[in-house]
């Protein structure tokens, strides 16, 4: 049988398959794709698909991919932390609050916030016990304070060079984000040894320090 995984095209591509490389898993097809989406490793029962960050979540859940690779901000803003099986350490960032210096996050007065994550923007402020709009953008989140669409933002930091390009700065960090390997229950149930098998070499590898370049 089989083991179907699903990676997060774009930015955590590269390191996914660095990593898998590490443990000898034949990832050729997938470097070498071009435009398809389906990929075979030539040395061991596992085929890849390459989708963006939601789709891998909904594979996943449909038991379509039995194992999956995304960022933890996805599984936040999606509430699906319970899939998660192992924290792969690369893809390190920051969820933040960020804004313009003069910005005063303790103030009464109800903010509006933009940002790509609504959900996790809310139970951010949720938790803190303030009322905020929050305005949905799909990316250059930083301009919205900027030009008054938004009085700051929840957005992911890595650099920090996005920031400090555009006058922002940082005035909360909510919570770590790196890429995670998450795994259907029931291909967990039925395949038990071969996704523990792979689950417990790339645990060995991270634990020994081994990084994915
Ligand atoms: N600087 C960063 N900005 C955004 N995501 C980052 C960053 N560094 C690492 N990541 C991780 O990479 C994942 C994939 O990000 P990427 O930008 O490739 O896709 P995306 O967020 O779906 O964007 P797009 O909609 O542009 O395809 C994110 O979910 C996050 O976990
Ligand atoms: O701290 P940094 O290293 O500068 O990285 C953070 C930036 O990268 C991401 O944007 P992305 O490049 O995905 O573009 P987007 O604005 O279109 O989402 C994120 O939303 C920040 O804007």
């Amino acid at each position: 049988m089989s083991i179907t995984i699903a990676l997060t095209k774009g930015r955590l591509e590269k390191q996914t398959i660095a990593l898998f490389e590490q443990l000898g898993i034949d990832c050729t097809e997938v470097r070498e794709k071009g435009r398809k989406l389906i990929l075979t490793s030539a040395n061991t029962d596992i085929r890849f698909i390459l989708v963006k960050a939601v789709d891998v979540l909904t594979y996943v859940e449909h038991g379509v991919a039995d194992i999956g690779i995304v960022g933890k901000d996805v599984l936040l803003e999606n509430g699906k932390d319970d899939y998660e099986m192992l924290d792969l350490q690369f893809g390190a960032c920051d969820f933040c609050l960020a804004s313009v210096a003069s910005y005063e996050p303790t103030s009464p007065r109800r903010k509006v916030i933009a940002t790509k994550y609504p959900n996790v923007a809310a139970n951010y402020f949720r938790e803190k016990g303030q009322d905020v709009e929050i305005i949905k953008i799909e990316g250059s989140v930083e301009i919205a304070p900027l030009l008054g669409l938004a009085d700051a933002i929840v957005d992911i930091v890595e650099t920090g060079e996005t920031l400090r390009e555009n006058g922002l700065v940082i005035f909360d960090k909510l919570a770590p984000i790196s890429a995670r390997l998450i795994v259907n229950r029931t291909a967990l149930k039925k395949q038990t040894t071969p996704i523990f098998n792979l689950i417990d070499q790339l645990d060995a590898y991270l634990q020994q320090g081994g990084e994915a370049e």
